[in-house]
């Protein structure tokens, strides 16, 4: 049994990634879990639970008709004044873990960190918007009394990207480029889609089964769009410039200073909702089709990559076609990612990361393990 205090946790989103953060914590047997679960909030309701009453065995198979029976609406304004309290004065340490997709939800992050509640999350809304969201994340996570700020989940789900990264420039190597594909999504769409051959399954299917495999963003065509990647890149230059010694890149103002080619028609650019995006993508299946074919017949295929080239001062994303003997064709399969460090030291090969890049299971032990690394 562990003698220290737990760490007092409180989630935002209880969604997919949300249940299935809740269910690994929840998991690790209570006498040794150095962990316990203060209130679940989702987007209409919050359940507020006893920081000092025993771990509730049943909690793991309740916990979502607890919620969806509480009376107490969602209020992010009354959870910090409870977080801010536990903190100040009963000298808690709380952790609060952001799993919505939400702009107003990361908006929060700097007034947690001030006042001493340490944020994890797989959002990757404030480290990749506006400059100033991140430039105050930096602020006051670096502020003596501030609280910790991770996201490894935010590129590459539970792969060790940001971590790598972090301790590539912490102990001085200089990076030269990062490429690689950094979407689950578009890893298995077009590991499904194109596989050298000139036919194949229709786009919009394979699309559709990204959806249902919980690969894409609550809205597909964000992925499509090639922002979630352009919001992968920021996060991960932004990493670099901040590093002092590291390099001459420029601190991107957003995502949207990425060089991003989106892959939407531009009669499907701003439906609304992801069910009638997905409904009327069949009908543009023909041109990915010959996009398909085209590749196929100079031997190669396609594939959405990302890069951030630091010596060309550059960051893009875009679709590109690999021959078929390329790692890029040959090793990646489902949602996979595959992240290569360019660098001093690890050239002329280099670093690389490969694995499932997008998925529940993936990304909350990404959001669980950067809990521990707060234990
Ligand atoms: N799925 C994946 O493979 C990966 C996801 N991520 C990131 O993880 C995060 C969660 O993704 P995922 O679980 O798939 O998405 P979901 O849409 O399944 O879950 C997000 C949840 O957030 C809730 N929510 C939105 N706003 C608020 C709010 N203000 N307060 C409380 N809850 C709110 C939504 O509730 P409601 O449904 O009621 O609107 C929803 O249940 C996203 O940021 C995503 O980019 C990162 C890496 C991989
Ligand atoms: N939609 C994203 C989820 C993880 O970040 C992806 O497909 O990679
Ligand atoms: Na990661």
């Amino acid at each position: 049994m562990s003698s220290q205090k737990p760490l007092l946790v409180a989630v935002v989103g209880v969604g997919l990634v949300g249940s299935e953060f809740i269910s690994q914590l929840l998991s690790i047997p209570s006498p040794y879990s150095p962990f316990k679960l203060i209130s679940l909030t989702s987007s209409k309701r919050t359940l507020t639970l006893n920081p000092t009453s025993p771990p509730a065995p049943q909690l793991k198979s309740e916990w979502k008709s607890l919620l969806s029976s509480s009376s107490l609406p969602a209020d992010l304004q009354s959870l910090t004044q409870r977080l801010t309290t536990l903190v100040s004065q009963d000298k808690e340490r709380v952790i609060l873990v952001d799993n919505t997709s939400s702009d107003a939800v990361a908006a929060l992050y700097p007034t947690w960190l001030a006042q001493g509640i340490n944020v994890v999350t797989p959002n990757k809304k404030a480290y990749s918007g506006d400059v100033q969201l991140w430039k105050d994340i930096l602020e006051t996570s670096s502020r003596q009394g501030g609280g910790r700020f991770l996201n490894e989940s935010t590129v590459g789900a539970g792969l060790p990207v940001i971590s790598t990264l972090k301790e590539l420039l912490g102990t001085g190597d200089k990076i030269i480029k990062i490429e690689g594909v950094f979407s689950g999504t578009m890893s298995y769409i077009f590991n499904e889609f194109s596989t050298g051959n000139e036919d194949g399954p229709a786009f919009s299917a394979v699309v559709s089964v990204a959806r249902e495999k919980g690969y894409t963003e609550p809205h597909p065509a964000d992925d499509l769009n090639g922002f979630d990647v352009a919001r992968k890149l920021t996060i991960l230059s932004r990493i670099i410039s901040s590093f002092p010694t590291s390099s001459s890149l420029p601190t991107l103002q957003s995502f949207a200073s990425v060089k991003t080619a989106s892959l939407i028609p531009p009669e499907l650019e701003g439906i609304p909702t992801g069910d009638e995006f997905l409904a009327r993508l069949p009908a543009h299946d023909a041109q990915f089709a010959k996009l398909r074919e085209d590749a196929s017949k100079e031997g190669k295929v396609l594939r959405f990559v990302g890069v951030v080239d630091v010596q060309g001062g550059e960051v893009r994303a875009g679709l590109e076609k690999y021959p078929t003997t390329h790692p890029f064709a040959t090793s990646l399969g489902g949602s996979d990612n595959i992240i290569m460090f360019h660098t001093e030291r690890y050239s002329p090969r280099p670093l690389i990361v490969q694995g499932a890049g997008a998925g529940a299971a993936v990304t909350a032990m990404g959001v669980l393990g950067d809990l521990l690394k707060l234990v």
